[in-house]
């Protein structure tokens, strides 16, 4: 395989662009990608493929390319320079070049200090996984034997998944249309398709007409947790862009009501703009400008979903950046707010009424002990129904956590 210079220098720009700026890998990607027209298909899959992969392993692969701190140009050369190098072992079907290119930012590279290192590297844990060293030692604290398992199901690439919205059609027509060459059911999540391809779904006229959403298998679990029936009231107090509000506006069919809410307004503007292309009818949005409009809301409602914010622990097969932008205080905080949501919002069900508790993180301090500590506080009004788990390494879905919850 021959190694492009102007696209490695891509490669290199947009890490520096993660790494440097802060900046979100995705967007720094997809901006990338729009800025230079004459790169054809290979050349846009090499770019969007090395800067995820290096994003992924980049503590092993700064401990290969012995780059301490990357903040020059030319630790970022040494760094892609180093994962072309260790790429064909690392990673199976990986094509790599027989040897590194004469390029000037690659004179001082030695192939076999990097074939040592690596090997070295492969020895302790939190190199090989790379992870940060305070996100392995809250992972082994929290999750025990499970957690080298899940380290590693975590650093896989995350397969795309279909929801087929029932408002629309079905999961055979989808199929269909797809091809059943390259779509296939996932057990026991009965609206998902696996693509077993990447394709630019978003191009796709069924996606255009609103015929499937782009929703991991486990994160589709989640709103049928609710238990909705036709008819009733449902908040989603904690609706972002509304994966799971579109979900559960189709599991209603379009029946009783739906409010979707959060604190970010532009995440509300594009879930109007996704409901539409749904079809959904049943829909409103509010903008969670102070606490006294939850307060307003105290026992209206029949079903409320609180998909709170959390580490993102469990979706880091999707967003590798994440692990290095991560930070301990954020984590402590984090969990603070979901108490006090789970406290606060939780007063908007009425008697009888049932709450789903969900987070996107595998730490139990985030999911299983919010809820029972909840549930202890509040023996006389609620009561703990069931809970569920996926997980990346049993599964091979995102990693989610979801509890019912019953209002007496
Ligand atoms: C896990 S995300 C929700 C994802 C969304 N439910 C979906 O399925 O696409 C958590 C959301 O909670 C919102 N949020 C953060 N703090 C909040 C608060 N105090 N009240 C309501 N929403 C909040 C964030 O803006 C974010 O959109």
């Amino acid at each position: 395989m021959k190694l492009y210079r102007g696209l490695v220098a891509a490669t290199v720009e947009a890490l520096q662009d993660v790494f440097v700026k802060n900046r979100q890998a995705d967007r720094v990607v997809e901006q990338l990608l729009k800025s230079n027209k004459k790169w054809g298909a290979r050349d846009r899959a090499f770019i969007a493929e090395n800067v995820y992969e290096i994003v992924r392993w980049w503590r092993l692969v700064k401990y290969v390319a012995q780059v301490e701190k990357a903040v020059e140009s030319d630790d970022f050369w040494r760094i892609a320079g180093a994962w072309q190098l260790i790429k064909p072992q690392h990673l199976e079907g990986r094509e790599a070049p027989e040897s590194l290119p004469e390029w000037p930012e690659f004179e001082a590279m030695n192939p076999e200090t990097i074939a040592e290192r690596y090997q070295e590297g492969l020895q302790i844990r939190k190199i090989a996984q790379s992870i940060p060293d305070w996100i392995d030692v809250t992972g082994e604290a929290e999750l025990g034997e499970q957690w080298p398992a899940e380290l590693a199901a975590l650093n896989k690439t995350a397969p795309v998944v279909l929801r087929v919205n029932s408002l629309k059609t079905n999961v055979d027509t989808v199929r269909e249309q797809l091809g059943t060459d390259i779509t296939e059911p996932v057990p026991g999540v009965p609206q998902a398709l696996a693509l077993k391809k990447r394709i630019n779904v978003a191009a796709l006229e069924s996606f255009k007409s609103g015929f499937f959403e782009v929703q991991d298998a486990g994160s589709q679990l989640i709103a049928p947790y609710l238990d909705v029936r036709e008819g009733v009231s449902v908040i989603d107090a904690c609706a972002g862009a509304g994966g799971k509000s579109l979900h559960l506006a189709a599991l209603l069919g379009n029946s009783g009501s739906i409010l979707s809410m959060d604190i970010e307004h532009f995440k509300l503007q594009e879930l109007e703009r996704r409901a539409a292309r749904n079809g959904v009818t049943n829909l409103t949005t509010m903008h969670i400008s102070s606490e006294k409009i939850i307060e307003s809301l105290a026992g209206t409602t029949d079903r409320l979903l609180l998909d709170v914010p959390c580490s993102g622990l469990g979706v880091l097969r999707r967003n590798p950046d994440s692990k290095w932008k991560l930070k301990p205080e954020f984590l402590d905080k984090i969990r603070k707010v979901q108490a006090q949501i789970l406290e606060n919002y939780s007063k908007m069900v009425k008697k009888g009424g049932k709450m789903v508790y969900a987070t996107c993180s595998i730490l139990p301090s985030e999911s299983e002990e919010q809820v029972r500590a909840f549930t202890k506080r509040h023996k006389v009004d609620w009561q703990f129904v069931s809970e569920h788990r996926t997980s990346p390494a049993r599964d091979g879905f995102d990693g989610f956590y979801m509890a019912l919850l019953e209002r007496k």
